[in-house]
């Protein structure tokens, strides 16, 4: 088993002092993982990762970062090792070129310059926007401004990376893109949380599933257990992928060999069926 980065135990965080956006939220993160955390909407995802980097300090619970207790005044160290995408590109982007934006977050660290153009030119070259380098951000489309997003974080260097819903506002081919991305940085070591509301990309992807609810964490574990709890996902609301629900259906009519694991794309479930292309 790997080593836990980050572990969080009876997490409370309320806006408002009144309903408990975080209602004692527990969950590991291991060194490498690619986990993704799925929920309804106002479940508390956003939330967890707000406290995670560092952004909000919880009411209550206990954050560690490498086994190392997190108090109010460390919250610095959160920021410094998780970067944030954010849902929306337009609460991230600040500044008024591209190139600009990339290097704010280098500039704050009060890093040498030449470091920080380092740094920039090499998030640019990575998710291919050295042709908007000199853009104003708020000119680009949805799909663009995500990218610059993740320019931003990949020059802050962090080794634990939160994506929000990235794949919100993005064509199957900008999706497809991020995949390559996140593929690479997850090649690259850095350890991978995304919320998403898409149960296919997650089946596929990751590691580990977190299942938010109501400001908890209900189940963590290997995608294909945490899919194929179907109380979990009846109370989540919830739906299994569905290569797992066509997969599992085949096997219940005994058309896959016995004891094979469901395959994590559609050309797998093919060549496990016997009728490869
Ligand atoms: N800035 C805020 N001020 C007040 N309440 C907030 C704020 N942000 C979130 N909340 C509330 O906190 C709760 C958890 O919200 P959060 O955004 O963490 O959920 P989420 O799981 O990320 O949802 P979604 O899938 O819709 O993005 C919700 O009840 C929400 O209304």
């Amino acid at each position: 088993m790997r080593e836990i980065v980050f572990r969080a135990k009876d997490l409370y965080f309320s806006y408002d002092g009144k309903k408990n956006a975080l209602d004692g939220a527990s969950l590991d993160l291991y060194a490498g993982e690619r986990l993704a955390v799925l929920g309804a909407n106002g479940a508390g995802k956003s939330t967890f990762f707000l406290c995670l980097n560092g952004v909000l300090t919880p009411d209550r619970g206990t954050m560690l970062l490498d086994g190392e207790l997190i108090g109010k005044k460390e919250r610095g160290r959160l920021c410094r090792r998780a970067g944030i995408v954010f849902q929306n590109a337009d609460d991230q982007i600040i500044a008024s070129t591209v190139a600009a934006e990339v290097s704010f977050g280098p500039m704050n660290l009060r890093l040498p310059e030449a470091e920080v153009a380092c740094r920039v030119e090499h998030a640019l070259d990575y998710m291919e926007l050295q042709p908007f380098r000199a853009r104003p951000p708020h000119e680009l489309s949805g799909g663009e401004k995500k990218r610059v997003t993740i320019a931003d974080i990949l020059a802050m260097e962090n080794d634990i990376l939160l994506f929000d819903e990235p794949g919100a506002s993005l064509d199957p081919a900008g999706e497809e893109r991020l995949e390559a991305v996140l593929d690479r940085l997850h090649a690259d070591g850095r350890t991978l949380v995304i919320s998403t509301h898409d149960m296919d990309f997650a089946y596929r992807w990751a590691d580990r599933i977190a299942v938010f609810c109501a400001g908890r964490v209900l189940a963590a574990g290997a995608p294909e257990t945490v899919f194929r709890d179907t109380r979990l996902m009846a109370r989540t609301h919830l739906r299994p992928p569905l290569l797992l629900d066509v997969f599992d259906r085949l096997a219940a009519r005994g058309f896959v060999p016995a004891g094979a694991a469901c395959p994590k794309t559609p050309d797998g479930l093919e060549a496990l069926l016997g009728r490869e292309k």
